[in-house]
Parts: structure tokens; sequence; C-alpha cells
């Protein structure tokens, strides 16, 4: 589902990301990880922004690859993107409007849980496959 320009505009979804980057530095686990990563803070928020219009608006600006780029971050955990996640919905809360905040959530979740499941396939194999082996026990 896209949203309409009269839910979700462009400059609504500036003002997301902005506002979202703003409160991820300040957060005293996540900052250090996007700080240790990130040297051209108004690149990453401009793609940030591409990124957000392509699956909100159908936009396509945005044509990089999360899954590799989150891949090769060491200090990947549950703890921080469930921190990530309550500050994105903190933010949506914020400054979306209600449609626009229930679709941004949605995706936000979906994604991460895609991102957080490609990590482990990549740092993380044998403790996949020691799960899939309790799930066939189990049946
Ligand atoms: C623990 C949670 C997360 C952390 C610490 C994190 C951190 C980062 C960092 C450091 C980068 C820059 C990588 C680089 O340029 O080398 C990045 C890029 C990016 N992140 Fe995340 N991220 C998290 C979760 C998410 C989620 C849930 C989404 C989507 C909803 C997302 C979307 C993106 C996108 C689209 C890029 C740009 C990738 C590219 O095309 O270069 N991230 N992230």
């Amino acid at each position: 589902m896209r949203l309409d320009p009269a839910q979700c505009s462009e400059d609504d979804i500036a003002r997301m990301v902005h506002a979202f980057y703003g409160r991820v530095r300040q957060d005293e686990r996540l900052g250090p990880v996007f700080d240790a990563h990130i040297a051209d803070w108004s690149a990453h928020l401009a793609k940030m922004v591409d990124f957000w219009s392509s699956v909100l608006l159908g936009a396509g600006r945005y044509s990089g690859t999360p899954m590799p780029a989150h891949q090769a971050l060491p200090e990947l955990e549950p703890e921080l993107f469930e921190r990530w996640l309550a500050l994105f919905q903190a933010t949506t809360q914020a400054v979306c409007q209600p449609a626009m905040k229930a679709r941004a959530d949605q995706l936000a979740g979906r994604i991460a849980q895609s991102l957080w499941l490609g990590w482990q396939m990549a740092n993380r194999p044998q403790v996949l496959a020691h799960d899939l082996q309790g799930a066939q026990h189990a049946g």
C-alpha cells in the first residue's frame, strides 16, 4: 500500500527522517554506532529521505542495498534494533499523521526483522543452523 501525497508529502518525509536521526545521534547506544560509520551526515540524511520516499510514495529515487550495508556492521544486536524501532515509533508519533505513522512503523518493523535475519545469516550462520535443527526436532 502506497500513501497518497495528502497523507504523506515529501516534506513530511524529510521532517520525519531529520527528526529521527536527530534522536538517534543523541541516543547513548545508537549514536556512537552511527557516528563510527557515517562520515557525511548530510549525504546520509539525503539518502534516507530518498529511501523513505521510495518505500512510502514509490518515488523510486533510492537504489542502494541496505542488506550488505548492515551485514557489515559488527555491532548489531537485537537490543539495538529494539532501540532503533522505539525511537522510530516515538518520532512518527510526534511528527506524522496517523496513516503515515501506521505505514512507516509497519515497514520499519518488517525491514528491521529482515535486516536482523540477514545479519545473522552473514555473521552467525552456526546459530541459525542450531535454531533450525531445534525447530525440526520440535516437529
Ligand atoms: C540497529 C538498527 C540499525 C542500525 C544501528 C543502523 C545503522 C546504519 C548505518 C551505520 C548505516 C550506514 C552504513 C554505511 O554507509 O556504511 C545505515 C544505512 C542504512 N540504513 Fe540502517 N541501521 C539500523 C536499522 C535500519 C532499519 C530498521 C532500516 C530500515 C527501515 C535501515 C535503513 C537503512 C538504509 C536504507 C541505509 C542506507 C544503505 C545504503 O544504501 O547505503 N536501517 N544504517
